[in-house]
């Protein structure tokens, strides 16, 4: 009879070569993820992964990123290492990967898991143990923290001696969020440039870096301390045909602001979904407040709520739980879709363009991000950073031209 393990890795050899047919990527993309074609740029970017080459992605929010590593790292042989930079995130993937149902039940659940700090105890050891596991680990990816990749000795080793192995069973190195490796993205992390040494230690390891915000200082950035190999760039337009977006001049003095906003919701038919972002927490209940006083079914979220009181939340907005607007700061952001929203208001100026696309692009809720043990810059170069980025949205907001043009001009289209 097999055993678990034996039927493991039964299916991890699988994964990676029985599946053939004419279109082997189609057909792996529906056997195991269910879906049935690419979404634009998946396939090119897929190709050129499973040849060996770096690829760097620059996708919209929802442009399905995930597929352009998680495909080849399924078909390829050994294990593809993703770093991303918080654990909340990795383990809500790690679990939707487990748990991933495509057309093919025995596809069934991605051989995926991961290490940060945080991980409930004997994890570590359990994942260690795979890694070393002759002739080859069962994990196909493997998500990590860039602290744990950077300064965990094991780790490195352990994946070192996937390199060494013959053949070599370290796959690839991911970089997701990759915008986080440049100073000139809106999310620097200090880890995350130092992430080039591993590029010096496994050469001939290929790297995949994917983000959905990075202008074009930023993308050369990125590539260079990255030291990726490719200076070819898959991309979409960022353009958004089904938004439109205006700017309109704040009336002074809370009062009469509010009726602004409150004007702009009532030209909407009743119920229809919307999310107004503010600058603070305090301000997020301030609207609320304002706005229930004039009977809208308004509720608010920001990451100083209880997981609980968020929940109550997201379970309400935007459809069908009564809700139909919610004051919120950029903690309602990054996790589940959430179709149904049909506008988005910035009561306040957004902090950055780049925070203005994904706010207006990704009207999602989920948990609060936990703070980042690093700083992400010095206290100096956040200033000069700050300033630089209002000064961006401010000559947005003042620009006499076409909203569109001017943001996809910052993009670099
Ligand atoms: N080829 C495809 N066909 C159908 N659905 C797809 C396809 N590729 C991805 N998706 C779906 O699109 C959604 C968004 O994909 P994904 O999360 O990878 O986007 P993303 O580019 O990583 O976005 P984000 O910037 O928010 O992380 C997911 O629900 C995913 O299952």
């Amino acid at each position: 009879r097999p055993t678990v393990a034996n039927r493991a890795s039964t299916r991890t050899e699988a994964m990676e070569g029985a599946i053939g047919s004419e279109d082997r990527l189609v057909e792996a993309a529906r056997r195991i993820f269910g879906h049935r074609s690419f979404r634009p740029m998946q396939r090119r970017v897929i190709e050129a992964a499973m040849r060996g080459e770096d690829v760097f992605v620059l996708l919209p929010t929802g442009g399905g990123k995930s597929l352009c590593f998680q495909l080849p790292a399924v078909l390829s042989r050994g294990v593809t290492v993703v770093v991303s930079p918080l654990l909340a995130l990795i383990q809500d993937q790690v679990t939707a990967l487990c748990q991933m149902q495509g057309e093919d039940a025995a596809f069934a659940g991605v051989p995926t898991t991961y290490l940060g700090t945080g991980a409930p105890e004997g994890h570590s050891a359990a994942v260690y143990a795979d890694l070393r596991r002759l002739p080859r680990p069962l994990t196909k990816l493997l998500y990590v923290t860039p602290e744990m990749l950077l300064h965990n000795e094991t780790v490195r080793e352990l994946l070192s001696g996937l390199v060494r192995r013959s053949p070599p069973q370290l796959a690839r190195i991911v970089v997701d969020e990759a915008h986080c490796v440049s100073q000139w993205g809106h999310d620097f992390r200090k880890d995350y440039t130092r992430l080039g040494t591993l590029r010096t230690l496994w050469r001939a390891v290929p790297v995949t870096a994917l983000t959905a915000t990075a202008t074009a200082a930023c993308l050369a950035d990125v590539r260079k301390l990255l030291k990726m190999k490719s200076s070819h760039v898959f991309r979409t337009s960022f353009n958004r045909p089904n938004l439109s977006y205006s700017v309109v001049a704040k009336a002074s003095g809370h009062d009469r602001s509010i009726a602004q906003l409150l004007a702009y919701i009532r030209h909407w038919p009743r119920g229809t979904s919307g999310l107004v972002y503010c600058l603070s927490r305090q301000e997020t209940e301030e609207v609320c407040a304002a706005l229930l006083e004039e009977g809208v079914s308004v509720a608010f979220y920001h990451a100083g709520m209880t997981p609980k009181q968020r929940q109550t939340v997201q379970r309400q907005w935007p459809v069908g739980g009564g809700v139909s607007l919610v004051c919120a700061t950029i903690a309602m952001g990054m996790g589940i879709d959430k179709g149904d929203v049909r506008y988005v208001a910035h009561f306040t100026m957004p902090k950055s363009l780049e925070g203005y696309y994904q706010e207006s692009t990704r009207p999602r809720p989920s948990p609060p991000p936990p703070p980042s043990p690093h700083p992400h810059h010095t206290p100096n170069l956040k200033k000069k950073r700050a300033r630089e980025d209002a000064l961006s949205v401010k000559q947005y907001c003042e620009e006499a031209r076409c909203r569109r043009a001017a943001l996809l001009s910052h993009f670099g289209e």
